[in-house]
């Protein structure tokens, strides 16, 4: 079987993407053809403060790429619009970034690339170069490869309780969320049963045709605490939620739930449940970042195209100190090859 080629984007250009890039670049990934996009002098200049040997290979889209070695990066360049020193956010560079996304999206539609991973990019200076809504690379691939709805799921395969096999098997911890980067003020309002359904029917969909599980058991945890308590804590559970998982019940999807928060992220409670959907942000990702952060990746849902990120955000406090684990990285490489060695369906 040929190697998938895969697109890193290299995220930021002032946070630590670049460098866990040219880290990775430097060891090597197993059977996977990766190719940077991105400014190839940036990367040049990240791996050379690292003291990293890396060989930077521009290349147009439709050329060839070189045999993959250790310590050869090749790249599909994307010019930065002003200079990237590290830790230091620049509203110039915004665009630089969003064409990263968009050179690895037609790469992947096309056929160049198998599936794309994207390092991170700070979301506060994309909003103020002026991209009004931008609310992270979810929306953003949404948006770009023209589908309604997708999903964000983490997966970690190092969870804490798991006995088993990882990300992969039966022992992993995965959670998706039912809403994602909006203020906490507005969750309530954003929970529908008709989002529900939608993000429910792709998380079901997705969970077999990438992760090969076959009637995947998702839990759903309610709103409120202790599930709204019978509406004495909240009424979203009884009106919203309850009457959601009843008619995707019917359509034959294996749901537990709404069920409290808490008490889910058990290990008992957790036992054969291949998902959890939080109903927002801080209620999932935070249990998920706690049992496997630096051994997690964030995957998009509902796309017509492999897409897994890191678990972490552009941290400048470290960007340029060669102290940032590429850990999720490689875990994000490492799945996204995965996913795209499954698929058997290659449009939706
Ligand atoms: N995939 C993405 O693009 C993505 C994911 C999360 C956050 N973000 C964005 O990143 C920006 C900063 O977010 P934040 O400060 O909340 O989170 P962050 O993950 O950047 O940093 C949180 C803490 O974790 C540490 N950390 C992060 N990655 C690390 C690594 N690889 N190795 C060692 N330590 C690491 C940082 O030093 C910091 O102390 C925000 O704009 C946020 O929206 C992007
Ligand atoms: N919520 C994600 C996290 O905390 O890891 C993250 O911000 C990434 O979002 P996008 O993949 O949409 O950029």
């Amino acid at each position: 079987m040929p190697r998938p080629v895969l697109a890193l984007t290299s995220g930021e250009p002032a946070g630590i993407g670049p460098e866990l890039t040219v880290m990775l670049a430097a060891e090597g990934v197993a059977g996977v053809d990766l190719v940077a996009v991105g400014d190839p002098d940036l990367l040049a200049e990240r791996a050379e403060r690292l003291g990293l040997a890396v060989e930077i290979v521009p290349l147009a889209l439709d050329e060839p790429l070189p045999a993959p070695r250790p310590g050869r990066l090749p790249v599909w360049p994307v010019a930065l619009r002003a200079p990237a020193p590290p830790g230091l956010l620049q509203v110039a560079n915004a665009d630089y970034v969003l064409e990263t996304l968009d050179v690895a999206v037609r790469a992947c539609l096309a056929g160049r690339a198998a599936g794309m991973v994207t390092a991170p990019l700070h979301k506060g200076v994309i909003l103020e170069a002026g991209h009004a809504g931008f609310t992270g690379h979810t929306e953003y691939l949404r948006d770009a490869c023209g589908v309604e709805e997708v999903v964000m799921m983490l997966a970690t395969d190092r969870p804490l309780h798991a006995t088993r096999e990882g990300w992969r098997g039966p022992g992993a911890l995965r959670v998706a969320l039912a809403t994602t980067h909006l203020p906490l003020r507005e969750v309530a309002d954003a929970i529908s049963a008709e989002g529900l359904l939608r993000v429910l029917r792709i998380l079901d969909a997705d969970l077999q045709r990438w992760f090969g599980l076959l009637a995947p058991r998702i839990a759903v945890c309610g709103l409120n605490p202790h599930a709204g308590e019978g509406g004495h804590l909240g009424r979203e559970e009884l009106e919203v939620i309850e009457p959601a998982l009843a008619a995707l019940r019917a359509e034959g999807l294996r749901l537990d739930g709404p069920l409290p928060a808490d008490t889910l992220f058990t290990p008992r409670h957790l036992e054969g449940v291949d998902a959890v959907l939080a109903m927002y942000h801080d209620q999932g990702l935070p249990v998920l970042k706690y049992a496997g952060f630096g051994s997690a990746a964030n995957i998009t849902l509902g796309l017509p195209l492999v897409r897994t990120s890191v678990d972490h955000g552009t941290a400048l406090d470290l960007a340029g100190s060669g102290r940032a684990d590429p850990g999720s990285l490689r875990v994000a490489v490492a799945l996204a090859a995965e996913m795209a060695g499954r698929d058997p369906i290659k449009q939706r």
